[in-house]
């Protein structure tokens, strides 16, 4: 099969879809792969690395759309990019429809397949490919979050670990998911007092079990979740329903409650946000402030670690990547039910439940869509 990899081009995007090591492994397995030249630059990978692991190189994402019949990605396809896009090609990428009418809109019209690497499944409940970046932005968020915080950068002006004789930072996480769990460790690291708010008891229970000690957990009602928001220095939003729209958990009046400079760090804002005064931001303009409270909504926040990420990424995608191209999609799919939940559009019509409730679109079923 022909695998095109093109290079990112979302503000501040520095990850690539493909690692040389891929490229390897596909080649290996009798596939021709094309890089855009420079894709792999910003995560250090140059294009003779991809040369040596078998690849083309190609000049242009033109160039790209327009040889390969799987098109692997990181981000969502901006608009330039949805152009390109063709009836039969598959795409292979994050896409966070929920939060997207615009996109969906455009991947239904370009007649293509796309699987979106966060709706992806794997026998246990999880979501093997946005673990690996989930456990990024997890560990990001403090840091970022930390950053904020400080009296330049519009923030409270508390340090995490407070010092000998001054009480440390208090921190609400709220979901303690993969993001919300590496949050958590790296806030209490920095010596953060830290409360991680779920709805799962089983997920608490082993949060308990695991890293009992380290933070504290708590149901998340609303009623708790204005207790603890009311005296935090800052919240991390981490919860998921799976393809959705996130939940608003606290709203614009709530800010009043909180201490004027305490930080939101949103981080399921690239499902929409859990804040209600969430709006997407940019690593080069990461922050603003709402009613006092200051707001970092970065929707691709591994982007700030591109090497790291892109390794990470590649880790988790490599195995689905290469049962498309050895089967082809319909085969891939209708072989492995957690890949079939990544299809969230093909050939026109919606395939993924929670997206097509979030955008008021009618649903084909994906069993039903690999048979047509
Ligand atoms: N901004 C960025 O760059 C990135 C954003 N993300 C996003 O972070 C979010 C979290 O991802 P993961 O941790 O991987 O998901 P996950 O599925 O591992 O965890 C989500 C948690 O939220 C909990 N939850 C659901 N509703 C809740 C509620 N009302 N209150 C409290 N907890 C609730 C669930 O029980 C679960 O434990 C997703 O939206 C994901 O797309 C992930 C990576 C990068
Ligand atoms: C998960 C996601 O959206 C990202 O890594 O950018
Ligand atoms: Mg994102």
């Amino acid at each position: 099969m022909k695998i095109g990899c093109p290079k990112e081009i979302k503000p501040q995007e520095f990850r690539v879809g493909m690692t040389p090591n891929a490229v390897h492994e596909a080649v290996a397995h009798g596939h021709e792969v094309f890089i855009e030249t420079g894709a792999g630059a910003g995560s250090g990978f140059e294009d003779d690395a991809y040369v040596a692991a078998g690849a083309r190189i190609l000049d242009t994402a033109e160039e790209i759309f327009a040889t390969a019949e799987l098109i692997v990605k990181v981000k969502e396809p901006q608009a330039v990019e949805r152009k390109m896009l063709r009836e039969g090609q598959v795409l292979f990428t994050y896409l966070h429809l929920a939060p997207d009418p615009e996109q969906t809109r455009d991947l239904l019209a370009s007649g293509c397949t796309a699987i979106a690497y966060e709706t992806v499944t794997d026998d246990r409940g999880g979501l093997p490919l946005l673990a690996p970046m989930s456990e990024v932005a997890g560990k990001l968020a403090p840091q970022v979050g930390s950053w904020t915080l400080q009296k330049a950068n519009g923030g409270r002006g508390v340090l995490m670990g407070g010092v000998p004789g001054v009480l440390p930072a208090k921190v609400v996480v709220i979901g303690g998911g993969v993001v919300g769990t590496h949050a958590a460790l790296v806030a209490s690291g920095m010596g953060a007092d830290v409360t991680v708010l779920d709805r799962s008891l089983p997920r608490m229970r082993y949060l308990d079990d695991a890293f009992g000690g380290r933070f504290k957990t708590a149901y998340s009602s609303p009623g708790t979740t204005a207790d603890l928001i009311a005296t935090a220095d800052m919240a991390i939003g981490a919860v998921l329903i799976p393809g959705a729209a996130a939940p608003k958990l606290v709203t614009r009046d709530q800010l009043s409650t909180m201490k004027a400079g305490a930080v939101l760090v949103d981080v399921a804002i690239d499902q929409g946000g859990c804040f209600e005064t969430s709006k997407p931001t940019t690593h080069h303009d990461p922050i603003y402030e709402v009613d006092g409270i200051m707001h970092y909504c970065v929707a691709n926040m591994p982007g700030a670690v591109p090497r790291t990420s892109t390794i990470a990424l590649g880790n988790a995608t490599m195995p689905f990547l290469l049962a498309l191209a050895d089967k082809g999609w319909k085969q891939a799919c209708a072989d492995d039910p957690n890949l079939l939940n990544g299809l969230n559009v093909h050939a026109g019509k919606l395939t993924n439940y929670a997206v097509g409730k979030a955008l008021g679109i009618d649903v084909v079923s994906p069993q039903v869509a690999i048979k047509g």
